[in-house]
């Protein structure tokens, strides 16, 4: 049996570590390169689009192998992280020159998409979640757990449904999440758990061991004081976060985690993924961010960190008014003082990112530019305060709340002021980070290390002139150090101190004990110099760090009033209207407006609607022909509670609303067939949660439920829904439907509460004009076929859709080629059978088309084939039609 042939030390080294990390690419430092080998390096290859090489870790193997230099790392750490790649940072942990044998290395970092805290891998303005779920099902019950770890917030929640932990899952979108071995994801629920990590459920998600940390971590006595004692789900999924970023970090402080606040859904108007996305609200139905969202509508955010909060309160506003109303006064404050708030948004805007700054330093990963940045920052802060008091007025409650807590970090910004030089280098290790005056000692070593150069010249010039050799040079290499160098023709005049180290083809070198003396002083003082550089930094990092939760106290207040001179900025550039909110039912919108589509319209081209639901109405079914604008008046209504609940105003006239505890929405069609699901399962599944979970409080929006099966079976599950949420408890759940089902109309008067409105149009010269004006009453019918015109369909195509609805028509209207099954879901629903709806009702008597063309010719404009050829036409297309 051949033995394994021998792998060379390093190779050795390198396997013993990946041995460690078999999930991560590992980035093997070595000289100013970091390389990646075997799998991780066709990885690393194909997806940075380097050179791929290789390397023998003996003579008879050859290692695939790629290398990036260790300067411009970042660029390629943030390309893996980007498409879900964890790394591990393997740097040589002694100084090579130091090194006996091979250097020694270790894992210093492991970089993950969900613990990053590099600007570089972050969007500013949006939350980076690390997620851990956890369910018990033999208990029925399990827990949710998220961090930020780059700004330290967590939160998390308790729930005896699997299905409510996957939503929040769904909703908060987490970069990783991680999930014990074995645990099944919900089905539908693919998308949400992309990046998951399975961790064994020892030690990971041990009751015990989250007992012991998380206690200790966030510095109280026990879970009790954390609100976690009766959750020992939640306390395992924080366990399992905690163990999670011991082992990526390397870092045993976590210190910077802030207070764990988990999330009473109580609080908070909850709006599940689907809702978010049906209307659009970070996301467009396409996938794509940015404009065309409502997040884009709302943000004028300064800072990253009132982005963050923008985010975060759009994606739970409140339930409680008087968060909402506490809200709306310091944004009516603001939206009231136009030059104020100019002051305050150009004071913010010079803001950086206080949190992840803060994080940085504290993890001891800032670069000196996050401490310039942060000294920047500091500089604002008492503008900022200055801005808010100017006014001289009295200031809103919650206004002078932040204003009693306010911080100017004065001590912080004195130390920075004095500490930081003006530019300081990249990395801390290049020197020159602090400013002279700062440190006595350093400035002396600099002093040297500056001057040591002119000192050297000026012994030289002592050799020179007192020896009389004008050509004696000085010279520096590794081996010796600094020399003396004369040429052959000179050396015989070298004086006796001299002591001759090198003998070369035409010069000799020399040093002299003086020469030796001054550059060991120089030498010297420049490896003090850069000890007593890092010396002082760490102390600077200390100092700054230990203000940690000061910065801490100071971002929630900077991001706070950010968020309000967003909303009030948006709400005076739209010329939006300050909500009222009440505990009652009822929902009232006069000049409602959708902000997103208004946006991109243009102000002039969007025309308002009124909305009432209350006591009479409670269930609006909307009707009208495709086109007319049945979803946008359904996904406004919903916007402007979402908005007044975020304390935000509203485009309308007027608004009043009764508070809502959940927005329900299934809008269009949202395809999953990637996870097997036909687009009609997704509509079930959707309306079947909707059901589920809906209360008196709820909002629902409903659009073309059914449609995407038979007619028949689609009307009648319409139908059925309706009636269901027209008779939940004692009266009916707050809903908009907006459905094609003219059949549906028949339900008004039959059930209380259920009111038909259409939106509007007119008839003209064979067009339809979209009037957008929501009305009272049903829609004779859905001008389907004229919208396809309108949208370029061929004419031959419009001709004959009109052909076979007459044809349709003509059957539902009692004739004899009415179909059994059609006969019999006629008997079985009512307001179908017997007499004829609306529809048949304003339907034309129908007649063959054929007899329609028949009455258009012109007989003596025909010749004598041509009559023949149409003749033989008519007999063909009956003959297709009766199927001979
Ligand atoms: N109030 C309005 N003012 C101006 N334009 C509007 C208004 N409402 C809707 N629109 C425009 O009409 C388009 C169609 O509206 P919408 O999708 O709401 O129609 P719909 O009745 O739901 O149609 P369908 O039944 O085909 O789904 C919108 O994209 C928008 O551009």
């Amino acid at each position: 049996m051949s033995s394994a042939p021998k792998l060379t030390p390093m190779f050795e080294q390198y396997l013993g570590i990946k041995q460690e990390y078999p999930d991560a690419l590992l980035f093997y430092r070595m000289g100013d390169f970091y390389e990646v080998f075997f799998e991780d390096a066709q990885i690393a290859a194909r997806e940075l689009q380097i050179a791929l090489t290789s390397r023998n870790p003996n003579s008879e193997t050859k290692v695939p192998m790629c290398g990036v230099p260790h300067h411009s790392v970042d660029g390629y750490l943030t390309q893996l992280l980007e498409k879900g790649y964890r790394v591990a940072i393997c740097d040589q942990v002694e100084d090579p020159k130091q090194a006996k044998g091979l250097v020694r290395r270790a894992v210093t970092r492991v970089l993950t998409p969900g613990t990053v805290i590099e600007d570089a891998n972050l969007a500013s303005k949006s939350h980076n979640y690390l997620a851990a779920l956890w369910w018990d099902a033999d208990k029925g019950a399990g827990a949710l757990a998220w961090v930020d770890f780059s700004t330290g917030e967590w939160s998390g929640l308790a729930s005896r449904r699997a299905e409510i932990l996957w939503q929040w899952t769904a909703k908060l979108g987490p970069r990783e999440l991680l999930l014990p071995l074995g645990h099944e994801v919900l089905p539908h629920y693919a998308e949400a758990a992309k990046q998951v990590n399975r961790l064994p459920a020892l030690p990971a998600f041990d009751l015990a061991a989250a007992r012991r940390e998380l206690p200790k971590v966030l510095g109280v006595a026990d879970l009790s004081v954390l609100d976690l004692e009766d959750k020992p789900e939640l306390a395992r999924c924080c366990g399992a976060l905690l163990c999670y970023l011991r082992q990526t970090q390397r870092h045993d402080e976590l210190g910077h985690l802030g207070a764990f606040r988990p999330l009473n859904l109580g609080d908070h108007l909850i709006l599940d993924e689907v809702t978010e996305r049906n209307l659009e609200l970070f996301r467009r139905l396409d996938g794509k961010t940015g404009r065309g969202t409502l997040r884009h509508v709302l943000d004028e955010t300064m800072t990253a960190m009132g982005g963050r909060l923008l985010e975060s309160r759009l994606r739970q506003p409140w339930r409680m008014l008087a968060p909402i109303l506490a809200t709306q006064e310091a944004v009516a404050w603001l939206f009231a003082e136009d030059e104020q708030r100019g002051r305050l948004r150009m004071a913010l805007e010079r803001v950086y990112d206080l949190e992840r700054l803060s994080t940085r330093v504290f993890l001891g990963r800032a670069a000196p530019k996050d401490y310039l940045a942060l000294r920047e920052s500091l500089a604002v802060l008492p503008e900022v305060r200055q801005a808010l008091v100017s006014t001289g007025g009295d200031l809103p409650t919650e206004a002078a709340k932040i204003l009693s807590a306010w911080d100017d970090l004065e001590d912080i910004r004195d130390l920075l002021n004095r500490a930081l030089s003006d530019n300081p280098p990249p990395v801390i290790t290049e020197g020159g980070l602090f400013k002279p005056g700062f440190d006595s000692e350093l400035d002396e070593l600099l002093e040297l290390s500056e001057h040591g150069e002119a000192k050297l010249k000026e012994l030289l010039e002592v050799e020179q002139r007192e020896n009389d050799l004008p050509k004696l040079r000085l010279g520096y290499n590794r081996v010796f150090g600094y020399y003396l160098e004369l040429s052959k023709a000179a050396h015989d005049r070298a004086p006796e101190h001299f002591i001759r180290r090198q003998t070369l083809a035409n010069a000799e070198r020399y040093v002299t004990p003086a020469l030796k003396e001054l550059e060991e002083k120089i030498l010297s003082a420049a490896e003090i110099l850069k000890s007593l550089e890092y010396k002082l930094f760490q102390k600077l990092r200390e100092t700054v760090a230990k203000a940690r939760p000061r910065f801490m106290v100071m971002a929630e207040a900077l991001a706070t009033l950010d968020y309000w001179q967003s909303m009030a900025e948006v709400a005076r550039r739209n010329e939006w209207l300050r909500p009222r909110l009440h505990e009652g039912l009822e929902l009232r919108i006069r000049g409602g407006r959708h902000p997103v589509v208004e946006q991109v319209q243009g102000r002039g081209n969007f025309i308002p609607n009124d909305l009432r639901l209350d006591e009479f109405c409670r269930l609006m079914l909307i009707t009208g022909p495709n086109m007319a604008g049945k979803s946008t008046i359904l996904r406004q209504s919903a916007i402007i509670c979402i908005m007044a609940q975020m304390g935000s105003y509203v485009p309308a006239s007027e608004a009043d609303i009764g508070l809502v505890d959940r927005v329900f929405s299934r809008v269009g069609a949202s395809d999953n067939l990637a996870q097997g699901q036909s687009t009609f399962m997704v509509e079930m599944m959707e309306t079947a949660r909707i059901l589920r979970q809906a209360t008196m409080r709820s909002l629902v929006i409903l659009d073309e439920i059914g449609r995407g099966t038979s007619t028949f079976d689609g009307l009648a599950l319409a139908w059925a829904v309706v009636e269901e949420f027209a008779r939940r408890g004692k009266g009916a759940i707050r809903t908009l439907f907006a459905t094609h089902y003219h059949e549906l109309t028949a339900l008004e008067g039959r059930i209380p509460g259920v009111r038909n409105y259409t939106v509007a149009i007119k008839e003209w010269k064979g067009d339809i004009i979209f009037l957008r004006r929501l009305v009272p009453g049903p829609s004779d019918r859905s001008y389907g076929i004229e919208v396809a015109r309108l949208a370029g369909v061929p004419d031959s195509v419009v001709r004959r859709a009109r052909e076979i609805l007459s044809e349709l028509e003509r059957a539902k209207s009692g004739d004899a080629t009415v179909s059994p099954r059609t006969l019999s879901c006629q008997t079985l629903l009512p307001g179908m059978g017997g007499k004829p709806s609306k529809v048949t009702a304003t339907a034309k008597a129908a007649e063959h088309p054929l007899i329609q063309e028949l009455r258009e010719i012109k007989v003596d404009r025909l010749t004598p084939l041509e009559a023949l050829n149409l003749l033989q036409t008519w007999k063909n297309r009956i003959d297709e039609e009766s199927g001979s």
